[in-house]
């Protein structure tokens, strides 16, 4: 059937796509790509022509599922499969970076959260220079992309409002008919309310509006899932939305490899993209944009595209025989990733978590039959249980609290910091005198994501400890002239000292609230890292 799909909804072959005239060409059919692709387009304004490496793979119960996220990671049918180069911070360790590889991009195998950010963190992309990416500015866009079902009074977290205030208050940051489904779990663990109310006892307390711009608290955050079909909602539906639309024409399997340019600079002394070189099974062809190109491959084929056509830094360019069009050092450069540090903790016998679909068969069944019925259940759950902190609230006292800004001074005194640098710097310890939450803490109420096995009759609950404005900084980079080669990405984790220090904060206050009542008493032991890791020390290193 799937087959039968891609088939019908395939714009075009790869020749008939080239001799196309568009407007714009796209390069990327993901999460930016199709949302800007599908305005570009709307209202016939525009001829767009999308170029995407992955295929269109709808009623696929590895994407669909929501329950079933996490487990595309790795394959090569949706995911690029990236890994980290060794990381010196990491003892050499590498990373896996799944990214997807179908129409919808990474919202194809991402967790589902549908969550935002601070006010403060929108303000600060308008602040250094992107005029309009402001909150105020995109709170429209917020509305228009969104489809919200309102939540229930059994969905609310202990200490919320209630239903009615929340969807009353809700109206003003979701829309009503975008073409991504936002709506809440229906199907809660034994684990998610002591946790939440463990939480208010160390002094986060319950944030019912976390979509306002004020993220800090615990919160139920909302999930890309239809209610109605208890699929995922995804990237993918602006394609869906646009297939009669004869000026959105996406063709799919296709690598894009090159961006093509003018020989002939412009008015202003810019260079002016004309096209995409792409492969297809082997052979090159060319299309031609007659206004804009749109780069939208993702956070590292975005890089390598500009670098394999002449952006970059020209010592690269040199390195892999390409001719430097424009000398652009900050290309693939300062590439940031929020480091992360999951602990699983074993539950005690009874405590009903997500454990039970793969330890319980009747359990497991019963999830499976309410899926199919009703749409609804385990199932068509995922990650909600969210919590953003201030590094005061995660820090110990106050001691610890002055040695993370001690720290975070002496390195950046002591290190040579690019002109963008300098600049985010700054904001980022504002946000932290300010109490912009620089911490996040995602529970997850199984085990399987961690070093350890789930063993066949235990239960467990994750809990990672994220920074969500590290300091150190990366790059991404060719390796190779191939277009076919993956670059080389190399986020150089945790190779400021705050970062360490931060994220070990974060793993300790994560240890304090599973010692904190009411989710003391349903955890048995912790799995990883191992019991004698107890101090500040055994976690950094
Ligand atoms: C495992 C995982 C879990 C996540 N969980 C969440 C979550 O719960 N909530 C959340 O909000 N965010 C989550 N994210 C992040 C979110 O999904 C991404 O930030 C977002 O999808 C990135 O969008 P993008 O448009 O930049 O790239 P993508 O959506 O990745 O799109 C890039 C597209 O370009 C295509 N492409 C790349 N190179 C080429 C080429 N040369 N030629 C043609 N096509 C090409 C790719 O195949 C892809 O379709 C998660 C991400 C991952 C990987």
């Amino acid at each position: 059937q799937s087959v039968e799909l891609v088939n019908r909804a395939t714009a075009s072959d790869p020749s008939s796509f080239a001799s196309q005239s568009f407007d714009y060409i796209v390069v990327g059919a993901g999460t930016a790509g199709l949302a800007v692709a599908s305005k570009l387009a709307q209202d016939g304004k525009a001829r767009v022509g999308i170029i995407e490496a992955g295929l269109y793979l709808p009623n696929d119960p590895l994407i669909d599922v929501p329950k079933n996220f996490g487990q595309n990671n790795g394959n090569p049918k949706y995911d690029w499969r990236f890994n980290t180069t060794p990381q010196a911070e990491l003892s050499g360790r590498t990373v896996p970076h799944p990214r997807g590889k179908v129409v919808g991009g990474s919202t194809a195998l991402n967790y589902l959260v549908f969550n935002r950010a601070s006010k403060q963190e929108y303000d600060a992309w308008a602040e250094i220079g992107n005029d309009g990416w402001d909150w105020n500015s995109l709170t429209n866009s917020f509305r228009e992309v969104s489809h919200y079902t309102s939540i229930t009074d059994n969905q609310t977290f202990p200490n919320s409002l209630d239903a009615n205030s929340i969807n009353s208050q809700s109206e003003q940051y979701h829309g009503t008919d975008g073409v991504i489904q936002v709506s809440y779990n229906t199907f809660e663990t034994d684990v998610q309310d002591p946790y939440v109310q463990a939480m208010n006892s160390l002094g986060v307390s319950t944030n019912s509006l976390p979509d306002s711009g004020n993220i800090t608290g615990v919160y139920n955050s909302p999930t890309a899932v239809d209610r109605t079909t208890g699929k995922r909602s995804y990237a993918a539906s602006f394609y869906v939305k646009n297939m009669d639309n004869d000026h959105f024409v996406l063709l799919q399997g296709a690598r894009a490899t090159k961006i093509d340019f003018s020989p002939n600079k412009n008015k202003d002394g810019n260079v002016v993209a004309t096209g995409v070189t792409f492969d297809v099974s082997g052979t090159s062809y060319t299309v031609k944009a007659g206004k804009e190109v749109i780069l939208s491959a993702g956070v590292f084929q975005s890089p390598q595209l500009l670098e394999l056509s002449g952006i970059g830094n020209s010592t690269i360019l040199q390195r892999f025989g390409i001719n430097t069009l424009v000398d652009l050092p900050g290309v693939g450069e300062n590439l940031m990733d929020h480091a992360m540090s999951a602990q699983m903790w074993q539950v005690n016998p009874g405590v009903v978590t997500w454990d039970q679909l793969r330890i319980n068969t009747t359990f497991a069944a019963a999830a499976a039959q309410q899926y199919n019925t009703t749409h609804d259940g385990v199932l068509a759950s995922t990650i909600n249980t969210v919590a953003f902190s201030s590094f005061r609230t995660v820090a110990d006292n106050d001691t610890a609290y002055g040695d993370l800004l001690n720290t975070l001074d002496q390195w950046i005194n002591s290190t040579s910091l690019t002109p963008l640098q300098s600049k985010q710097y700054d904001i980022q310890k504002r946000w932290i005198n300010e109490s912009v939450p620089g911490m996040e803490f995602v529970m997850i109420p199984s085990g399987g994501l961690t070093r350890t096995r789930p063993a066949n009759d235990t239960s467990y609950m994750i809990i990672s400890a994220i920074l969500q404005h590290p300091f150190s900084r990366g790059n991404v980079h060719i390796n190779s002239s191939d277009p076919m080669e993956l670059p080389a990405v190399d986020p150089k984790y945790l190779t400021s000292p705050f970062d360490v220090a931060a994220l070990v904060q974060g793993v300790q206050f994560a240890n304090k609230l599973v010692s904190t009542e009411p989710l003391a008493s349903l955890i048995t032991t912790r799995i990883d890292p191992a019991t004698n890791f107890t101090s500040g020390a055994h976690f950094e290193g």
